[in-house]
C-alpha cells in the first residue's frame, strides 16, 4: 500500500478544456442539495458559531453546527424561522438521542446530522444511526471520525448516508501522540483507501492546511473537506482575540482539549493561535478561485474531472508516477 500526505503529492496537468477558470463548476450535490463549494467548516466551537452558520446557509455552503454548550432544537428553530436549512451534529449519550427525540417532537426536524466522535466505528454510532433513522428518517446521516475500510462499510451498512474519514490528522489533534492511533500523517492515503470501499460519499476531515489540498482530496475520493485550522483564524471566528507583540491571532483549539471539556480527561486536542487573515467571505472567495483554477489544470470543467488525474509521489520509498488511482 502506497503512504502519502497531502505535503508529498502533486496532481499532474491534463490538456486545459476552457477559455476561462470561471467556467470551471466548484459546486457538489450532497444530499438534497447543491453547495457552492465541497468544503465545511469543522464542527469546532472556535470555528463555527451561530452568525457563521447563518451566512454560510444563506450563501450557498453547507455548513455544520459544533454540538457543544448548545440546544440544538433551539438552534434548528432559529434557522428554521429564518428559512434555512439545518445541519447539527449529535454525540451518543442518552441526552443527544433526547435532542433527536425532541427535534421530531416539535416537527423542527434536521436535514443533516453529523455524528462526531473521536471513535466512530462504535456500537455507540450503530445505535444513533438506527435512532436517527427511526425518528427523523428524512436526515441525511453523515458518520466519523473512522481511520479504515472496514470501519466505512460498517457504517454505510448500518445506515450512514456518509462518512467521515480523519482520526488524528488535524492540527490541533494530539490522539497520535497520546494513543498511537490514527492517520495522522498519511491522511490522503487513508482517504484513498478508504473511498475504494465506499458507496456513499466520503468527508475528509483533517490535515488541509493549503486550498490546493482541497483538489488533492477530490482526486482520492472526498465528496466534501472538512477544514478546521483554516477557517479559524478570522475576524468573525468565534475563538478569542489574542495580541501578542502587535500581532492579532484567534484561539483554536481542540474539541477533545481541555479548553473545550471543561476538565482535564481523555484530552486528546490542545490550543493554538491562528493569525488573523482576514474575512471569512474573502477566503471562500479565494477558495472558490483557486479550486476553479484545479479544475481546469485537471483539463476539466467540474469536480469530478479531478478525480481523473495521474499523480507523482515526492520523496519517500513510495516515489514515482501514478497513471491510475
Ligand atoms: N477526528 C479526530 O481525530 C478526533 C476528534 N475528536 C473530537 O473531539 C470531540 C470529543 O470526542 P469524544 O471524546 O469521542 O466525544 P464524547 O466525549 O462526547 O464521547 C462520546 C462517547 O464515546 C465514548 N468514547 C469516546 N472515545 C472512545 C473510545 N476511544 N473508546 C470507547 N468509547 C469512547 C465516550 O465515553 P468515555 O468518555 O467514557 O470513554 C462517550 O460515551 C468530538 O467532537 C470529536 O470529533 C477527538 C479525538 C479525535
Ligand atoms: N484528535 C483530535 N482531533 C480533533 C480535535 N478537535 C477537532 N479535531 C479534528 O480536527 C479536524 C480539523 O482539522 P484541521 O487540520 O483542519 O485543523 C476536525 O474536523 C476534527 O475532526 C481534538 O481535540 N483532537
Amino acid at each position: 500500500m502506497e503512504i502519502f500526505d497531502y505535503d508529498n503529492i502533486l496532481l499532474l496537468p491534463r490538456k486545459c478544456r476552457v477559455q476561462s477558470r470561471s467556467e470551471c463548476d466548484t459546486s457538489i450535490t450532497f444530499g438534497a442539495r447543491r453547495f457552492t463549494l465541497p468544503v465545511v467548516p469543522a464542527n469546532m466551537k472556535t470555528v463555527i458559531d451561530e452568525p457563521i452558520a447563518e451566512m454560510l446557509a444563506a450563501g450557498g455552503h453547507f455548513y455544520v453546527m459544533h454540538r457543544f454548550d448548545l440546544d440544538g432544537v433551539a438552534f434548528a428553530r432559529r434557522m428554521r424561522d429564518k428559512g434555512l436549512f439545518v445541519s447539527i451534529s449529535s454525540g451518543v449519550k442518552p441526552q443527544d438521542h433526547e435532542t433527536i427525540d425532541r427535534l421530531a417532537a416539535d416537527g423542527v426536524g434536521a436535514d443533516y446530522i453529523t455524528i462526531d466522535i473521536a471513535h466512530g466505528h462504535a456500537d455507540s454510532v450503530r445505535e444513533t444511526i438506527e435512532h436517527i433513522k427511526k425518528r427523523l428518517p428524512q436526515a441525511f446521516v453523515i458518520a466519523g471520525n473512522v481511520a479504515t475500510p472496514e470501519a466505512v462499510i460498517d457504517l454505510e451498512n448500518w445506515g450512514a448516508d456518509a462518512t467521515k474519514v480523519g482520526v488524528g490528522p488535524g492540527k490541533v489533534c494530539i490522539t497520535k501522540l497520546k494513543t498511537g492511533f490514527g492517520t495522522g500523517g498519511w491522511q490522503l492515503s487513508a482517504l484513498k483507501w478508504c473511498a475504494r470501499v465506499a458507496t456513499k460519499p466520503i468527508i475528509a476531515d483533517g490535515g488541509i492546511r493549503h486550498h490546493g489540498d482541497i483538489a488533492k482530496s477530490v482526486r482520492f475520493g472526498a465528496a466534501m473537506v472538512m477544514v478546521g485550522s483554516l477557517f479559524a483564524g478570522h475576524e468573525e471566528s468565534p475563538g478569542q482575540t489574542v495580541e501578542v507583540d502587535g500581532k492579532r491571532y484567534k484561539e483554536y483549539y481542540g474539541s477533545a482539549s481541555d479548553f473545550n471539556k471543561g476538565e482535564y480527561k481523555h484530552v486528546e486536542g490542545k490550543r493554538i493561535l491562528e493569525p488573523i487573515k482576514g474575512r471569512l467571505g474573502d477566503t471562500l472567495r479565494e477558495m472558490r478561485e483557486d479550486l476553479q483554477s484545479s479544475i481546469s489544470y485537471a483539463g476539466g470543467r467540474a469536480l469530478a474531472d479531478l478525480k481523473k488525474v495521474n499523480y507523482v509521489i515526492l520523496g519517500g520509498e513510495n516515489a514515482g508516477e501514478h497513471l491510475f488511482m
